[in-house]
């Protein structure tokens, strides 16, 4: 794709390509072997690159579209700036509740929300900038790669040798299989940020955390969003008190939910989509101006000639790795949304560092050894660790599980920020925490506290007898912590402790 289809084409467009496709990049001119040969510079091939080269290792990164990949282009970033306007917009429309009142006649500049994404992103952009990269003294080649021999990879014209590869070319937006969706045009996560005008009724189809968080940013931002799910709740493969706390929210914000929802087919009319669905065995239709599709992702598999150097792989979950992240070459390893069920930044990130230790080392680091946390950010964001209760009780795993409601926490009531919760399993009859749930405006800024203690071995009764300033929301976790010591006074501790006072009295 070219550089110039970063729309609107304006000057911090302009500044992010100079840095992360800048127009006159001479690709270098590849001497000798590669200890690595990275394909695709998003987070799973740039954490790969700067740590094997900083290790001392000859590096190539290969890129064809943008350094950065989905997360500084057309994912995380943008959609967490875009979040925060949505936030500050309804911030203000609830003012009243804390006693601030608002004059009539305030408006979202949606022009200036997208302006400030386009500023963000430019400003964020020189983390993974080509000249950032070159300066650790790794070749960036700027061009489609594929294999084009059992040690090669061929990019724009050029034959580079590999010890090792690794494949990290991510996924796309999958095109859902509606009767007319293409024809009439519909916005994914490549093309949504480009917008510079609000769509009055927007559609977003799939209620995962890309479709979830985007329709409540697009309320909130003054559309008018109806979101289409397939199952019963959003938010479906998530605590399902966590889901239904977001989705009360959602239609407290006046977003439309279709539940059990069948997209039949979609119709342009003029300047209108009309969208023919069915659900709970009714037919129903809809005009909008935009779809927003988020259905899932489609790994980058194809163009690589990967049959070439028998690497397997599935048109659906990508490229096959063993728990090492091995290919089926075992001269190419592969991290990230190409071969992971685990799509997230962080998840990319901590992939890159296994994959160097064991494709240059001889390591043997376990994907599977990783304590994963993950966070949906809508309002309240979901932060989520470890396992579900119904995960750990299909490992045959009796849990039991502590509950610390945010409107029993301090802070949560001063801020106005009851609904929610923290949720923390453990192992029965020990402290052993299995996983967590957070349910909260900040869920994603206390999940980390529990994933510090599962790390480091900690019990969640161990978690009472650290000390957290007063009044935080992170409280809650210490409470669940707090509650999980008083099953430990059992009768008989109560008997014999009440005897022991009775004797000092
Ligand atoms: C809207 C949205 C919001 C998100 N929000 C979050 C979030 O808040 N937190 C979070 O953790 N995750 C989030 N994610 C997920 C996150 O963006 C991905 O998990 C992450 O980007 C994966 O990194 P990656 O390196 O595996 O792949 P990518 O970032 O997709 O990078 C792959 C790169 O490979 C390049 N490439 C592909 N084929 C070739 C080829 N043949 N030759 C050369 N280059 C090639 C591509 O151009 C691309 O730059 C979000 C995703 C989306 C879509
Ligand atoms: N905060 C974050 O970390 C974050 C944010 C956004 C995206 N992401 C990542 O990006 C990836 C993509 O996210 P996503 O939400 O698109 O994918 P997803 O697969 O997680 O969710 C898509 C949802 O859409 C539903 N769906 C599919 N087809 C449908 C249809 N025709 N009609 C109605 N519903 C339909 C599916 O049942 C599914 O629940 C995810 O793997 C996620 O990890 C992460």
């Amino acid at each position: 794709m070219s550089a110039e289809k970063i729309l609107p084409w304006d000057a911090y467009n302009q500044q992010l390509v100079a840095q992360v496709h800048p127009d006159d990049w001479v690709n270098p001119t590849p001497t000798g072997r590669y200890n690595l040969v990275v394909i695709g510079a998003g987070t799973a091939g740039l954490v790969t690159a700067a740590g094997a080269a900083g290790l001392g290792a000859k590096v190539a990164l290969i890129e064809k579209h943008l350094l950065g990949g989905d997360c500084l282009n057309v994912g995380c970033v943008p959609s967490k700036t875009m979040i925060r306007s949505s936030r500050a917009a309804a911030d203000a429309r609830d003012a009243l509740q804390f006693g601030i009142r608002v004059p009539p006649g305030v408006e979202v500049d949606f022009a200036a929300v997208m302006e400030r994404v386009r500023a963000v992103r430019a400003k964020i952009s020189p983390h993974d900038s080509v000249k950032r990269f070159a300066e650790m003294g790794i070749d960036v080649f700027l061009g489609e790669a594929r294999f084009s021999g059992t040690e090669t990879v061929e990019v724009a014209g050029k034959q580079l040798r590999f010890k090792k590869a690794v494949i990290a070319t991510g996924a796309r937006t999958v095109q859902p299989p509606i009767e007319g969706l293409k024809e009439a045009g519909y916005l994914t996560n490549e093309t949504v940020f480009s917008l510079t005008e609000r769509p009055k009724r927007l559609a977003v189809i799939g209620g995962g955390p890309l479709g979830c968080e985007l329709a409540q940013a697009f309320q909130r931002l003054g559309s008018q969003v109806v979101l289409f799910h397939k199952h019963g709740h959003i938010l479906d493969r998530e605590d399902s008190d966590a889901a239904g706390v977001v989705q009360k929210n959602f239609v407290r914000e006046g977003l439309r939910l279709v539940l059990n929802a069948d997209v039949k087919k979609v119709e342009r009319k003029g300047a209108e989509k009309w969208i023919h669905f069915e659900t709970d065995g009714q037919t129903d239709s809809i005009a909008v101006d935009e779809i927003l599709a988020g259905t899932g992702r489609a790994p980058n598999v194809e163009g690589l000639n990967l049959e070439a150097v028998g690497v397997r792989y599935d048109q659906r979950h990508g490229i096959e790795v063993n728990d090492h992240l091995q290919t089926s070459n075992p001269r190419i390893y592969a991290a990230g949304d190409i071969c992971m069920q685990w799509k997230f930044t962080h998840a990319a990130d901590f992939a890159a560092r296994i994959v160097i230790q064991n494709a240059l080392f001889f390591g043997r680091k376990k994907l599977s050894a990783l304590n994963m946390p993950w966070v949906t950010y809508t309002d309240p964001e979901v932060a989520h660790v470890g396992l579900y209760e119904r995960e750990a009780r299909e490992r045959g795993m009796e849990v039991d599980t502590y509950l610390r409601r945010f409107d029993e926490v301090d802070r949560a009531i001063c801020d106005g920020e009851e609904t929610g919760f923290v949720k923390i399993h453990v192992k029965r009859g020990t402290d052993q925490i299995l996983g967590a749930t957070i349910v909260a405006r900040h869920a994603g800024e206390m999940i980390s506290e529990v994933s510090v203690a599962m790390t480091g071995k900690i019990g969640l009764g161990r978690l009472a007898s650290v000390i957290h300033p007063y009044p935080t929301q992170a409280e809650a976790i210490r409470q669940c912590g707090d509650a999980y010591n008083r099953t430990r006074l059992t009768p008989t501790v109560k008997k014999l402790l009440r005897r022991w006072l009775a004797f000092t009295r």
